[in-house]
């Protein structure tokens, strides 16, 4: 488990320019992240085994993998809470290990376990975090409402944070991450608990915190319409990437479609399958089962070439659960 939150740097971050990205002599901000064969034992039990990432500015990155596979830890100590024992990362351009204060300043954290005063009103919260953070006091109550308002957090305000429903704390908690304007934003399971609804929601606000502030969204999920959403996912296997790339980018190296095929003899079917198209079938109770390159396709030629009434076809192409149980050997949700 991760403190919640991390000391900050008392000095304000210079903004990046984003017209700078138009002259070709300004290199830009650095990265966002970049990690270089990073690597974190404990007493024997690798948990982090060499990983290698670089995510861009503004990305929304998915950070998958099954129980035990090291993200909470390269999640620490990309946050700081963690001292690497080999290799290296940056954060915002940082050190984690020679600049954490720096680091600490360009972060921000929601992590399950709340921290929120349900005793407190929603703008209570978020001015207790801007004193941690020594927020300029003048422009204080214009940031909070604009934060509030980017999470449609605005008109509860004023509310009891102890009368919020799970997923507007959830909200509340991203917002209070997002204070004082964080390059980065790590979530580390941000919608756990929630229903699907209200996880719809989180993840409809962060897509606008992407947009208009173009805050790195750094997030560890474990369910698969989440993962659907990110412009591209790192799936960790026993601390190590075993698969890195945009969700269409998997799916595709993936390549072969599921289709499941019903007919009046499924028999003869089978054979045809074999004989004429070289494709194995399995049987059971609901048909045929079996893959293909590109069953939209295949689907037309094949009716034309049984001989059997054809009840129903189904073709059904990767899907990330697929990837993920094709690197780890489980299922992600
Ligand atoms: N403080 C610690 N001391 C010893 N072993 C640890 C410690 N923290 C984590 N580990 C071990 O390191 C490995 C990776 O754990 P980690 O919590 O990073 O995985 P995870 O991918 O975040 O898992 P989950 O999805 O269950 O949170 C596991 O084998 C875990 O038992």
């Amino acid at each position: 488990m991760l403190a919640p939150h991390p000391r900050p740097h008392p000095h304000p971050r210079p903004r990046p320019d984003p017209l700078s990205a138009l002259d070709a002599s300004d290199p830009g901000p650095p990265p966002a992240i970049r990690t270089w064969d990073l690597r974190k034992s404990y007493r024997g039990v690798e948990a982090v085994r060499g990983i290698d990432l670089t995510v861009g500015q503004g990305e929304m990155f998915g950070f998958l993998g099954p129980n035990g596979a090291g993200k909470t830890t390269t999640i620490a100590m990309l946050c700081t809470l963690a001292v690497p024992t080999g290799g290296r990362a940056e954060v915002a351009g940082h050190d984690t290990r020679r600049q954490p204060d720096r680091v600490r300043h360009a972060i921000g954290l929601v992590f399950q376990e709340t921290t929120l005063d349900g005793d407190l009103t929603a703008a209570e919260n978020l001015r207790f975090h801007a004193d941690l953070y020594a927020l300029p006091l003048a422009t204080l109550p214009a940031r909070i409402d604009a934060i509030l308002d980017l999470l449609g957090l605005l008109d509860r305000r004023d509310d009891f944070v102890r009368t919020f429903s799970g997923g507007m704390r959830r909200r509340l908690e991203i917002a209070r991450g997002l204070l004082h304007e964080p390059r980065v934003l790590f979530l580390d399971e941000p919608t756990l608990g929630l229903d699907p609804q209200a996880r719809r929601l989180v993840w409809d606000h962060l897509a606008r915190v992407r947009e208009r502030r173009a805050t790195t969204l750094f997030v560890t999920t474990h369910y698969l319409e989440e993962a659907e959403r990110c412009d591209r996912i790192a799936i960790i296997d026993a601390g190590r990437v075993a698969a890195l790339g945009t969700p269409a980018g998997l799916k595709s190296v993936l390549g072969a479609d599921r289709i499941e095929l019903r007919t009046g003899d499924d028999d003869a079917a089978a054979a045809v399958l074999r004989d004429r198209f070289g494709l194995a079938a399995a049987a059971g109770p609901d048909g045929l089962r079996f893959q293909a390159e590109d069953g939209a396709a295949l689907v037309p030629r094949l009716c034309g070439a049984l001989d059997v009434p054809v009840h129903s076809v189904t073709v059904t192409p990767p899907s990330l659960d697929d990837v993920f149980f094709h690197y780890t050997g489980r299922d992600l949700e």
